[in-house]
């Protein structure tokens, strides 16, 4: 008889989402919409980028306490005595909701609704549990408190990102989105989702608030056609050549806009078919991708169909680091869409090169 595999590793994960969810929302009405931070303050995104780490550490270190994390945040900030103000609003924040009662779903993970307060060397100490190096062995978890910090700010797309990686395979991958539509073809509707992966196990949409009757959508990257098809994008000129995704664009002949999106709320796009191809090419040389931008990611969409690389086709290394190593830039698409990404790819850098483009 076989076994599902990461049950309790998945229910707590999607656990900590949904509250680092909850928590982000409140500090973006609290903070962003309302303008209430003094000048003094660290910008809203640190808080909740600190509050929310705080959290999901928290509640892996109950649940798993010799699991490793690799976390994007550490207190070095609240450490320091310049940093009173933004560690006691942080402190505040985690424990609000770390005390909030017990939601379904959170019946078996341990100290959540307990009302138990944390002191403020705890709060720092469970968010520096995030400094974990990673590597090829051996298994951790990677998060990103917020992914899509300008995105947050800006009130559109972020993510909470959770993935659980064992020996450089990223095993699981939890995505939370607040402000994603749950269905793309409702963009004003309901907003609020979550994503899910177990290797092996598919790819699914739960909704944000959990729910008794809301059954998961399984996804399946769709086999779009040709004029169905468009690019997912970066918001940030910063963090991707948009103008080579406009010649790759040419080269396959799509039609359509490409979709900008701050966050990996892009692979979630993929997964459930809203465009077809996620790509992002590196700026220039020198930054390094970070492991907990792309970890969730990736399952998510391998779960859902789809194939993930790098773009000269070669599998993202999950084992070297807190980093994706020398950056060649991402390509994630359906099965029968990718190779073509690639080769499209190959050609407007070849035309790049000639300058015939
Ligand atoms: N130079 C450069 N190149 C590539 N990537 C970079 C770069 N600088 C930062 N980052 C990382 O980009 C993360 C956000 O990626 P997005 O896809 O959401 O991009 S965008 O914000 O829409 O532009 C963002 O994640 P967060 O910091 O969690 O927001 C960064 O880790
Ligand atoms: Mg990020
Ligand atoms: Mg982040
Ligand atoms: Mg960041």
């Amino acid at each position: 008889m076989s076994t599902v595999p990461y049950v309790a590793e998945k229910q707590v994960a999607i656990a900590a989402v949904r509250r680092a969810c909850t928590l982000t929302a409140s500090v973006f009405n609290k903070l962003v919409k309302n303008e209430t931070l003094t000048k003094d303050d660290k910008s809203p995104v640190t808080v909740g980028d600190f509050s929310a780490q705080a959290v999901v550490n928290t509640i892996l270190g109950h649940a798993f306490p010799d699991d490793r994390i690799v976390g994007e945040e550490d207190a070095a900030d609240m450490r320091a005595e310049s940093g009173v103000e933004l560690r006691n609003r942080i402190v505040e924040l985690a424990n609000e909701t770390l005390t909030g009662p017990l939601q379904p779903g959170e019946e078996n993970i341990w100290g959540l609704g307990s009302g138990k307060a944390q002191t403020a060397e705890q709060i720092m100490d469970v968010i520096d549990r995030g400094n974990y190096d990673g590597g090829r062995t051996g298994r951790f978890w990677t998060l990103d408190p917020i992914d899509g910090t300008k995105g947050f700010l800006r009130g559109e797309q972020y993510a909470v990102c959770l993935a659980l990686i064992n020996n450089a395979r990223v095993e699981l991958g939890v995505i939370g989105c607040p402000n994603l539509p749950v269905s793309a073809s409702a963009p004003t509707g309901e907003r609020g989702c979550i994503f899910v992966a177990v290797r092996g196990e598919g790819a699914y949409q739960i909704p944000l608030s959990p729910s008794s009757t809301v059954e998961p959508i399984r996804l399946q990257i769709p086999d779009l056609s040709q004029d169905q098809l468009n690019l997912l994008e970066s918001v940030e000129k910063a963090h991707a050549k948009l103008s080579f995704n406009e010649k790759v664009a040419q080269v396959l002949g799509i039609t359509r806009e490409p979709t900008r999106m701050d966050s990996q709320a892009k692979y979630c796009a993929l997964a459930r078919g809203d465009g077809g191809v996620y790509l992002r090419m590196p700026t220039g040389a020198g930054y390094r991708e970070k492991i907990w931008d792309h970890a969730p990611g990736s399952v998510l969409v391998e779960e859902a169909g789809g194939v993930i690389t790098d773009s000269r086709g070669q599998p993202l290394d999950f084992g070297l680091g807190r980093t994706l190593g020398e950056n060649f830039g991402f390509v994630a698409a359906g099965k029968k869409v990718h190779s073509r990404v690639l080769e499209a790819v190959k050609k407007a850098k070849e035309d790049e090169a000639t300058g015939s483009a």
